[in-house]
């Protein structure tokens, strides 16, 4: 029996269809990551010695740790980078970075009441949390998680970050540089996933915007005027739980919901390096493509020394010599 139902799912007007879902140990699973395509992997072992991480027992644990938490006025943690905000910008973002101690956080989440601001802790694993938490980490399915890394070329694993989220808490739609192993450990998530080649529907903000990486489309009240290909968004979904393992290849969108009404959820993620491409093969696939358009982006502004003058300079490159019918 499923641990969840509909009615907790949030409602957008997207097309999705199901992810496939595979047993860790069937053949086609190695096909689909080698392919940069997702699935969800049952039956991993990868976080089954920590199923005992719920609220109390990470409070005994990591109590005076002081953590990176998130801090929303609605149910939406849009990551920004704070390296992009430039002085002459107005940029106001309702969700913002708020360090407190384990036990700040779990009071305030056990406290919470309707009309106070919500909270998500996003936490890099480290040797420095504390002792406890390092043994259990130690017990993840390495052996497992690093010959998926070896079969499928992946460069280093550089992080892992411990996510615990309220019920109902929302990232929006974002895609990351890096392959993603994203098992849950406890309470459920969706995750409605894009591929690369989704692009245009989905408007990313401007490279040098610090909404870098960030879907433009709010998905609970989409501009269609601004952005009208969204209403041809085609999208893959799937609900991830205790013990899954959802595999979400780089360069993919991905926006993630923790269920209402399901209670707080913890997952950790595992992310790697790309591997490195040993021959280039033509046509490039759609996220090369997608690496050359943040490059020319890059390029254009540290030339400029200006980004604001990138649009222009990119309308005047296309507009009327390789728009409609003017490139024959
Ligand atoms: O679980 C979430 O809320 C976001 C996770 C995510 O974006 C990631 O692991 O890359
Ligand atoms: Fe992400």
């Amino acid at each position: 029996m499923a641990g969840w139902n509909e009615s907790q799912l949030r409602k957008y007007n997207i097309k999705l269809e199901k992810i496939p879902t595979l047993q860790y140990d069937d053949p086609k699973v190695d096909s689909l990551l080698s392919n940069n395509k997702p699935v969800l992997i049952k039956g991993s072992k990868l976080v089954s010695q920590v199923l005992k991480w719920d609220l109390d027992y990470l409070t005994e644990h990591m109590n005076s740790i002081c953590c990176n938490v998130l801090v929303s006025k609605n149910h939406k943690f849009k990551y920004y980078d704070q390296k992009k905000i430039t002085p002459n910008m107005t940029f106001k973002p309702i969700s913002r970075p708020s360090p407190m101690i384990f036990s700040e956080f779990a009071k305030k989440i056990k406290d919470w009441k309707k009309g106070d601001s919500r909270l998500y802790m996003q936490q890099v694993l480290n040797n420095s949390i504390s002792q406890r938490i390092v043994s259990d980490f130690v017990m993840f399915n390495w052996d497992w998680i690093m010959s998926k890394q070896k079969t499928c070329k992946w460069g280093s694993l550089t992080s892992n970050l411990l996510l615990i989220a309220q019920e109902g808490n929302v990232t929006p739609c974002h895609y990351d540089e890096q392959q993603n192993m994203f098992a849950c450990i406890r309470g459920y998530k969706r995750f409605i996933l894009f591929p690369p080649s989704e692009f245009e529907c989905l408007y990313p903000h401007p490279v040098h915007h610090p909404y870098d990486r960030q879907s433009q489309v709010d998905f609970d009240n989409p501009d269609y005027i601004k952005f009208p290909k969204f209403k041809k968004a085609c999208g893959y979904e799937v609900i991830v739980g205790p013990e899954d393992v959802l595999y979400i290849p780089m360069y993919w969108f991905h926006h993630v919901e923790s269920l209402m009404h399901g209670g707080c959820t913890v997952s950790v993620n595992f992310w790697f390096k790309a591997g490195s491409v040993e021959k280039i093969e033509y046509p490039l696939l759609d996220h090369q493509k997608m690496v050359i358009m943040r490059n020319v982006e890059k390029m254009l502004a540290e030339a400029l020394h200006d980004p604001n003058e990138v649009g222009n300079m990119l309308n005047t490159i296309v507009l009327g010599r390789y728009t409609s019918d003017t490139n024959q």
